[in-house]
Formats: structure tokens, C-alpha cells, sequence
């Protein structure tokens, strides 16, 4: 100590390890058609990919996936269903294990917006026989098994 002034002791943090996430995804369903838009994030850039994002302490999937469909797109969704989940090591660096939730808008008439253009490119409708490429990895690897969003009946 010098001058009466108390010297803090300088600690070094660890870096912390990676860890795995929690995503959201949500296939809004409106007839037919599934609602699509082009990545512009870092991960999966130029592909595309359902709305969705991390899920945020306390929330519910359901609140989850309404607030990230809202945010992204302005679409107000309704009926949410859990569908399934999948474990997707997507890099060293990024593993997220993704909750697929089914919904579908409230008013089909209301167009989506692009809310967040640095994350996406733009949303559209799409047939779910006649789907975009490339795909984003994960959702690629769950059409490619025979995943089918729709309710059947
Ligand atoms: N269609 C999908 N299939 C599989 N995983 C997905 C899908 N969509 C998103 N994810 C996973 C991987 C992403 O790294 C993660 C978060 O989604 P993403 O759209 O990148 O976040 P975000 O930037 O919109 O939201 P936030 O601001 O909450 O991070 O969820
Ligand atoms: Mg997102």
C-alpha cells in the first residue's frame, strides 16, 4: 500500500468454456407453404432457414418462439406445438441444441416483414414440396430424414 491507497489485487478469469445454447426454430405453417428467409448471420450465411433464435432465461419455448417470430418478421402467431428437438454440433465453436415448435399466423393475410435485415435477407412463403436451396444445415438434415412439419389429419 502507498499513499493510504489500497492496491486491488489483480485476478485472471479462466477463459470459460464453450458451452451449448438453446435455439428456438418455428415452422409457421400457412396452407401448404412454410415461411423461409436467407440467413445473413455468420451462421449459415446465404442459406435458408425457419425464424427463431435463442431461447432467453425463464421463457417457455412457446414464448420463445412467439417473441423471435415477432421480432423477426412482425408476424403475430398463434396454436404454437411442440414438434421436436435436434443436436446440432454446427462448428468448434457453435452447438446448439434446437427446439422445433409448429405455429401459424394469426391473420394469413399479414406479410412478414424483414425486421432484423442484418440477420436476414427477407421471408417468403415457400411450398414445402418445392423448398429453397441450399438449406440451412440443420433444417437440410431434418428434410432429408423424412421430417414432415404438417399435422396429419
Ligand atoms: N432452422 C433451424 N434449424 C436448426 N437450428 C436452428 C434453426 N434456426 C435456428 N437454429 C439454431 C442455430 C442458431 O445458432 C440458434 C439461434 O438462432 P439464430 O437465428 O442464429 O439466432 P438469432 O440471432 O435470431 O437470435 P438471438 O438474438 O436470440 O441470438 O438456433
Ligand atoms: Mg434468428
Amino acid at each position: 500500500m502507498e499513499n493510504g491507497v489500497q492496491q486491488t489485487p489483480a485476478t485472471t478469469t479462466p477463459p470459460s468454456p464453450p458451452m451449448p445454447k438453446v435455439g428456438v426454430a418455428v415452422f409457421l405453417l400457412k396452407g401448404s407453404k412454410v415461411l423461409l428467409g436467407k440467413r445473413l448471420s455468420a451462421v449459415g450465411h446465404s442459406t435458408f432457414a425457419l425464424p427463431g433464435g435463442h431461447l432467453e432465461f425463464g421463457e417457455s419455448f412457446e414464448e420463445c418462439a412467439t417473441r423471435e417470430v415477432k421480432e423477426e418478421t412482425g408476424l403475430i402467431i398463434d396454436k404454437t406445438e411442440y414438434l421436436t428437438v435436434t443436436n446440432n454440433v454446427i462448428s468448434e465453436k457453435v452447438h446448439t441444441v434446437c427446439v422445433f415448435i409448429r405455429a401459424v399466423p394469426v391473420d394469413v393475410n399479414q406479410k412478414p416483414e424483414t425486421l432484423e435485415p442484418e440477420k436476414c435477407a427477407g421471408w417468403d412463403w415457400y411450398e414445402w414440396n418445392n423448398l429453397p436451396k441450399p438449406l440451412f444445415g440443420p433444417l437440410e438434415d431434418m428434410v432429408q430424414s423424412g421430417f414432415n412439419p404438417f399435422p396429419t389429419t
